[in-house]
């Protein structure tokens, strides 16, 4: 690996990496970047940081801007959610559905544009920002099925996805049936009414301005004190890395994907050690068989072996207690600082 050149106090030279500024997924954002070893000093109120050991910029976007940034390739890499990818996805094609339809662009441009989507590209799924984007409706109300909600009012800050999904619907309801699903032709004539918000969503019913939303559930606590429940999913979404299609240093983004994998791996692994009689190896590599394969040490005592393994974090204990009934002893669990594969 070539050593990096460290540029000056300017962005010159420097690869940009957009990183959420608030909300959800920030914390978890910068304790991935402090696992990576990226280094960096945020000025107060400032949106860009230069990164001290590494030729990288940190730009602080909210979550939601970061797939636009990332897709025009104003910005190289990017930590967000993949609903935000996803409806940043939708938003491009509805837009050059829209210049299809006005006569800006012909079908055939419409398809190449199609073809190359947002623009992002996913480098690697992150783990954390779990969530689901739902349709949810009042719960003792008379809508029972998305069905129901055609040609009513949808609360939501997805209103490309929620588009979409309900012009879809709209196309079932009406039995039209078409070719590709996802080539929505009838967006400029939805029923249904997608109003915008930027937060509070679930507030929206309750006070008459949605008769449906369409918003993110993780625990489900928000919903159900709303008063909500969640009759489709839209998206499944976690936290991913995306990058744009020609990054200015192809090298340094594959350099922190490697840093990045390494630190969700020691995040989800522990090692565990032990000592077994080289006869029970069978049965102890079948209850814990790591991540590629378990590290076999011969010990001074004859017929015993010491095996150090990788074991999932959340499965660590029924899988001490199935090798402690197979014979295996000084058993001992430890944390990974950090992993290279
Ligand atoms: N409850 C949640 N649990 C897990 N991940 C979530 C949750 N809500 C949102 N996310 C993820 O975090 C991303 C950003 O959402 P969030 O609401 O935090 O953004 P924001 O609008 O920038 O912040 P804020 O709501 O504080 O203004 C979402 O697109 C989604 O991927
Ligand atoms: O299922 P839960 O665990 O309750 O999480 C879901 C809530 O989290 C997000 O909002 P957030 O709290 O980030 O604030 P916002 O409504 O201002 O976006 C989302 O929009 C839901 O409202």
């Amino acid at each position: 690996m070539a050593d990096f050149i460290l540029p000056g106090d300017s962005l010159e030279g420097r690869l940009l990496f957009a990183v959420p500024k608030k909300g959800r997924l920030n914390q978890a954002a910068l304790n991935l970047l402090e696992g990576a070893d990226i280094q960096f000093r945020r000025e107060n109120r400032l949106d860009i940081a230069l990164v001290k050991n590494l030729p990288i910029a940190l730009i602080f976007l909210p979550a939601a801007d970061i797939p636009t940034f990332v897709g025009e390739g104003r910005v190289d890499l990017g930590i967000t959610g993949w609903d935000q990818v996803q409806e940043h996805d939708a938003g491009v094609r509805a837009l050059h559905r829209a210049r299809r339809f006005s006569g800006e662009i012909t079908p055939e441009e419409e398809s190449a544009k199609y073809s190359k989507g947002s623009g992002c590209e996913t480098v690697l799924d992150l783990g954390f920002g779990g969530c689901k984007l739902q349709v949810q409706v009042p719960e003792k109300g008379t809508y029972k099925s998305p069905k129901d909600l055609v040609g009513k009012n949808i609360g939501t800050s997805f209103v490309h996805l929620a588009q979409r999904y309900f012009a879809n619907l709209e196309l079932e309801v009406d039995s039209l049936k078409e070719d590709n699903a996802n080539q929505v032709k009838f967006t400029s004539k939805l029923r249904t009414k997608i109003v915008e918000l930027s937060g509070s969503v679930e507030a929206a019913c309750a006070l008459g301005v949605a008769d449906g939303i369409v918003d993110l559930v993780e625990s489900g606590e928000t919903m159900k004190a709303a008063g909500l429940v969640a009759i489709d999913t839209v998206v499944e979404s976690t936290a991913i890395l995306i990058k744009s299609r020609q990054p200015s240093n192809p090298e340094l983004v594959e350099l922190i994907a490697s840093r990045i994998r390494g630190v969700i791996t020691a995040q989800r692994y522990v090692l565990c050690q032990y000592n077994v009689e080289r006869t029970s190896l069978p049965e102890v590599t079948k209850i814990a068989p790591g991540k590629r394969a378990p590290t076999i040490t011969t010990l001074d005592e004859d017929g015993w072996v010491a095996v150090s393994v990788m074991v999932e974090k959340k499965k660590i204990a029924p899988i001490m207690d199935q090798l402690t009934k197979v014979g295996a002893t000084d058993i001992l669990v430890l944390d990974i600082a950090n992993t290279r594969s």
